[in-house]
């Protein structure tokens, strides 16, 4: 079948989205400046988030990139124009970068990154604040905010997070590019898959949750996930008693029950 364009998106210049077997895929498309994030980038990936959030076609979400290199990270030539301006501006850009991060993690949907050649600085955030990332053994990660005078402030908070305090401090402080392979030791990274069989892999592992999965109990999931780490250990338990409750009355718990009684396979397709 063919990608269909979406109609409401079609005027988007860096990102490319399209829905196909219930996977949105949200394409980094600006190879020649190896997708770095410019302002105008990071405002129509968040444009592209907000309609797949929505969109009924679309059950996944698949973040990949055109070209050889997943993404540079900020864009710097933007930034250097940005130095000329105050704070306030500058603000507001990081603000952008902030509230994309933010939206990726407590999006409803799962999202899943597809990398390839380099995911750096920004670029490694962006890879790494998906739910899942498959990468191939060659691409490489790294935080090199320290080695040009940045601060790897917002992917930070995610890192720490992710992966703890010992490895967010080895990957922040050195700005270190790692192989693939050390990427996943880290936890930054979920699957290790060669080039030839990324975009299938990645394919398969999103129909997957697409078919065997209840949607509103992934959202659900996702969101006690970004939740729970911040709250006292006694209202962490009773929110997840009362999701727990919710979800039994849910139809799809009601569903999923039924089908296993019957000893009939449920899929979550429709
Ligand atoms: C989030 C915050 C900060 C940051 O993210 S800081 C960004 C830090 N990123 C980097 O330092 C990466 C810089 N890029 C590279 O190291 C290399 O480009 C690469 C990713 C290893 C790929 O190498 P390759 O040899 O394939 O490509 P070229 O280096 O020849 O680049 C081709 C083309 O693309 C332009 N470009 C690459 N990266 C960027 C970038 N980050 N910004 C702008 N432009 C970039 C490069 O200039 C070339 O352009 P030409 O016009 O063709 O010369 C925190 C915060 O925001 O505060």
């Amino acid at each position: 079948m063919e990608n269909m364009p979406t109609q409401e998106l079609e005027d988007l210049r860096f990102i490319r989205y399209e829905a196909q077997d219930l996977i949105g895929y949200i394409t980094l498309n600006r190879p020649e400046k190896r997708n770095a994030l410019s302002a105008d980038m990071v405002t129509e990936l968040k444009q592209a988030f907000e309609f797949a959030e929505d969109d009924e076609a679309c059950k996944v979400i698949v973040l990949r990139a055109e070209g050889d290199v997943f993404c540079a990270g900020a864009d710097l030539g933007y930034i250097q124009e940005l130095q000329g301006f105050g704070y306030t501006d500058n603000l507001a850009d990081s603000t952008n970068l902030m509230q994309l991060f933010h939206q990726i993690y407590t999006l409803k949907k799962v999202v899943i990154g597809q990398v390839q050649g380099h995911a750096l600085a920004g670029g490694c955030g962006l890879a790494t604040i998906c739910d899942f990332a498959f990468a191939v053994p060659e691409a490489k990660f790294g935080y090199t905010e320290v080695k040009i005078g940045f601060l790897p402030a917002i992917v930070s908070v995610f890192l720490l997070r992710k992966i703890g305090e010992a490895r967010t401090k080895q990957l922040l402080l050195t700005g270190d590019v790692i192989p693939a392979q050390q990427a996943l030791d880290f936890g930054l990274i979920n699957f290790l898959v060669p080039g030839a069989e990324l975009a299938d892999k990645v394919y398969r592992f999103a129909r997957r949750l697409c078919v065997e999965n209840s949607a509103q109990s992934m959202e659900t999931t996702k969101e006690m996930l970004a939740r729970v780490p911040e709250m006292p250990l006694e209202d962490s338990l009773r929110y997840a008693a009362r999701l727990n409750a919710e979800a039994r009355a849910s139809d799809d718990c009601r569903r999923g029950i039924a089908a296993f009684l019957a000893k009939e396979k449920i899929t979550w397709e429709n």
